[in-house]
């Protein structure tokens, strides 16, 4: 591999005597859709949270392009090229949906939050912002509230803020969640378009997701990646299947490659 995009060494978690993340290691090249699952509590969104810099490490490290992020703050990693979504949304729901990308944008441009500037006069971040609204479906939805948009909706201008910062590196804390097989069906072909040319990081619960769109995918369990490989590789391995024994081993069995 070349140089990887991200690289995790060593990296471990613990709150208080719990250790939540017990030495992963990782490599994910630039370009690569990688994905990660496993079970509920196996710390997927915890390390999420140590890679963009919401959580310091107690020990080891993260590099972005062969530089070390671990310990930076969450604002300089997402100036350094890699920008996240959240579970959680991450919008600001009295703000309309073109002022919540336009805050992507700007950041993307170097204006940070300038949110007393009259930004809607400057011609680039306004053309920058309708492209990625188009693009994701939302440029008729452009004025309403966040707030008033259906969760689908919702869900849809997080992934657009996130990509609107202009990042290398997205990562999508399961994008999907709670959403309905159109909507889902319909985000997944989002991700495909916005992620092109970028590398992908991506927790998912839903097999059907992961499998379609991920290059590789890694299985962590208990704060430990028990298996990294290509789609069909993980399909097949018995490690996994164990660890998913009961009903999601079953959507290994649809799950297409
Ligand atoms: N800030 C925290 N303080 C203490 N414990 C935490 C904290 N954050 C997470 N944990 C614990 O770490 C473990 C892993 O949680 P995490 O949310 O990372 O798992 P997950 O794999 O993302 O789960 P899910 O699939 O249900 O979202 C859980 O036992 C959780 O209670």
């Amino acid at each position: 591999m070349n140089t990887p995009v991200l690289k995790l060494t060593d990296v471990q978690k613990s709150f208080g005597p719990a250790k939540i993340i017990q030495g992963v290691d990782l490599e994910i090249a630039k370009g690569e859709r990688h994905a990660i699952i496993g079970p509920n509590g196996a710390g997927k969104s915890t390390l999420f949270n140590l890679v963009s810099g919401l959580y310091s490490l107690s020990s080891g490290s993260v590099e972005l392009n062969g530089q070390v992020i671990s310990g930076k703050k969450p604002f300089e990693i997402n100036r350094m090229g890699l920008s996240r979504s959240f579970q959680v949304s991450n919008i600001f729901s009295n703000m309309s949906v073109r002022e919540n990308v336009r805050c992507g944008v700007l950041w993307s441009l170097g204006y940070g939050y300038s949110f007393w500037r009259n930004v809607g006069n400057l011609k680039e971040v306004q053309e920058k912002t309708a492209h990625i609204l188009n693009e994701v479906g939302l440029l008729d939805k452009a004025n309403l509230p966040a707030s008033l948009l259906p969760y689908a909706d919702q869900r849809t201008l997080e992934i657009a803020i996130t990509i609107a910062g202009g990042a290398e590196v997205i990562m999508l804390d399961e994008p999907t969640a709670g959403m309905s097989h159109s909507e889902t069906d319909r985000a997944v072909a989002l991700i495909e378009k916005a992620a092109k040319g970028k590398t992908l990081l991506i927790v998912e619960h839903d097999m059907g997701v992961v499998f379609g769109l991920a290059d590789r995918i890694s299985v962590l369990v208990y704060g430990e990646i028990i298996a990294t490989g290509k789609p069909s590789e993980i399909r097949g391995d018995p490690r996994v299947r164990e660890a998913y024994l009961g009903e999601e081993a079953d959507h290994f069995e649809g799950a297409t490659a």
